[in-house]
């Protein structure tokens, strides 16, 4: 759905984007992370049509953004971090206004305003001013705003920043709402934990260079090179402990109470011969689980800044 191919974005000297090359599957939800600074907003804006590359291209629904922008202002839906509202409109006639630009007929757009503010939880807002909103509220509202022209792909620059955890919480149901209805999201965040749950695929950017991308579980595997595993014990965790500690592709060991987390190198199909190899050293399992660990871990190994995450 999203071709990034070689984006080159210089601001005179200074390069924001640097070569950098991805995709977005049709119907996927990509997280794109990075610290301040690392260029989301600038591969965003490009892919937006609003800002024109340096070098390599960006293509929506096989569109070129500088060859036929037109066609890929249709496909998209852009929310920037920073947005205006037209503070003498209310909620409706807002999106009635946006409606009419993209040139919908008057009964279809009040019947696809109506139906989004419900989407974004704004019905009972639908006659108020846009000033008189809440900041969760304008985002919300301005999400609406660019699902106007049922558009394929959303290109979404930071939507949490600001939100309190309740408004992040909906937003996430929101944005769950909008992959079931078959759209392709491109969602941007400094904070993986927002992304991490959400997403079928991140990409992790510093410098303007793509560091690591791919599916949110083998980039963690891949990374770390190792799998988490929990394990739940009756009791005699020492002896866990001594029988962990033998096995080679063991590589860490954490203890929190009656739970083990270890790290292991091996493979999926690695994992039950060493359940088997607990049991028959009679260690009392309880429980047994790979986990997806801990994606922060992984955004600190691949990138240099510490004050990101
Ligand atoms: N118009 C501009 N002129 C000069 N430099 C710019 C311009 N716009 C962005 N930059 C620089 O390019 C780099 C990338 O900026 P960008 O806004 O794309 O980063 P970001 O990853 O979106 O960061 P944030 O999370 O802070 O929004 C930054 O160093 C920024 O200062």
């Amino acid at each position: 759905m999203l071709v990034v191919e070689d984006l080159v974005k210089r601001y005179g000297r200074f390069v924001a984007v640097d070569h950098l090359s991805m995709i977005v599957e049709r119907g996927h939800v990509f997280g794109f992370v990075g610290p301040n600074g690392a260029g989301k907003t600038t591969t965003m804006r490009i892919a937006a049509t609003l800002l024109a590359p340096t070098s390599g291209s960006v293509r929506v629904a096989g569109f070129d953004v500088m060859e036929e922008p037109i066609k890929v202002r249709r496909k998209i839906g852009y929310m920037p971090d920073f947005f205006g509202v037209y503070d003498n409109l209310k909620a409706m006639e807002y999106l009635d206004f946006y409606g009419a630009s993209y040139g919908i007929p008057y009964k279809e757009r009040q019947k696809t305003a109506e139906g989004l503010l419900d989407l974004v939880d704004l019905a009972n807002k639908r006659d108020n001013y846009v000033d008189s909103l809440s900041r969760g509220m304008k985002q919300r509202l301005c999400l609406a705003r660019s699902l106007m022209h049922d558009p394929e792909l959303l290109i979404l620059d930071e939507p949490a920043s600001g939100m309190d955890p309740r408004a992040r919480v909906e937003l996430k149901n929101i944005l769950k709402e909008l992959k079931n209805m078959g759209k392709t999201i491109l969602i941007s965040s400094h904070i993986l934990s927002e992304l991490s749950e959400m997403c079928d695929s991140i990409g992790i950017i510093e410098h303007g260079r793509l560091v690591v991308s791919g599916d949110v579980k083998n980039i963690m595997q891949t990374v770390s090179g190792k799998i988490t595993v929990k394990i739940k014990l009756l009791g005699d965790i020492d002896k866990a402990v001594g029988v962990l500690k033998q096995q080679p592709l063991v590589s860490d060991i954490f203890q929190e109470d009656d739970m083990l987390e270890i790290g292991y190198k091996g493979k999926d199909e690695d994992l039950w011969p060493l359940l088997k190899t607990l049991v028959a050293n009679d260690v009392p399992v309880i429980s047994f689980s790979k986990t997806d660990g801990n994606l922060e871990k992984v955004f600190m190994e691949v990138t240099q800044d510490e004050e990101m995450v």
